[in-house]
């Protein structure tokens, strides 16, 4: 048996580690899902998230094919404001234009995890509300110049600088990071009850 994580976050490896799965201490092999990540027009930001860390693990499963019974997880993190799905900005004028909506706002992250291993799935919706400070078009400037926002939902890493425009966040920590600690523990938990 063999566990995957199926990401190239390494804010996602980082996570898994911290929760007692490092590479070292608990064998566990990195994929790179590569999924085609547009909305559908019907669906919803919550069937949406969900929906891709599902096709994220699946497509894991698909890379794991010569590994001993492989369990994939996957994830994927996305900013939502009145409704609007913010994911990764596309470039720098992007990142300006969803930092400039996130400025004095409340916004709702969405973090799914899923964990396949072929004939079972699990998964779970992780949902953290963050409320930004009013930002200067000076601050978003120079906070895009950084280069930091550019391979994150919502064009913030609150782990890093943009954590100095979060004036308070309800929910967990873990999920806005992009691996809901709480959730995954119980994903491993539930796969493990099947084997
Ligand atoms: C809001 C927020 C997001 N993020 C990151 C988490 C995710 O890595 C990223 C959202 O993009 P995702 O598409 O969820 O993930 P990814 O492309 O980085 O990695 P993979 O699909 O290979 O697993 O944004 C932060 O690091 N900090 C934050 O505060």
């Amino acid at each position: 048996m063999e566990w995957v994580l199926a990401s190239t976050s390494p804010r996602r490896k980082e996570l898994l580690a911290q929760a007692g799965f490092s590479q070292a201490d608990f064998s566990f092999q990195l994929v790179a899902p590569d999924i085609d990540e547009t909305p559908l027009l019907t669906e919803t930001a919550e069937q949406y998230v969900c929906r891709l860390a599902v096709e994220k693990a699946q497509a894991g499963l698909v890379l794991s094919a010569h590994m001993m019974a492989p369990k994939v997880l996957g994830s994927d993190t996305i900013v939502v404001l009145n409704n609007l799905i913010l994911g990764k900005p596309i470039d720098q004028d992007d990142a300006k234009r969803m930092l400039t909506l996130l400025s004095g706002q409340t916004h709702e992250v969405m973090t799914a995890v899923a964990l396949t291993d072929g004939e079972h799935t699990f998964s779970r919706l992780c949902r953290t509300q963050v409320s930004f400070c009013e930002l200067s078009p000076a601050d978003i400037d120079a906070y895009v110049a950084s280069g930091e926002p550019m391979d994150k939902a919502g064009a913030y890493g609150i782990q890093a600088l943009g954590g100095c425009f979060v004036q308070s966040i309800n929910g967990s920590y873990s999920a806005v990071v992009g691996l809901p600690l709480v959730e995954t523990r119980e994903l491993l938990a539930c796969m493990m009850q099947q084997t």
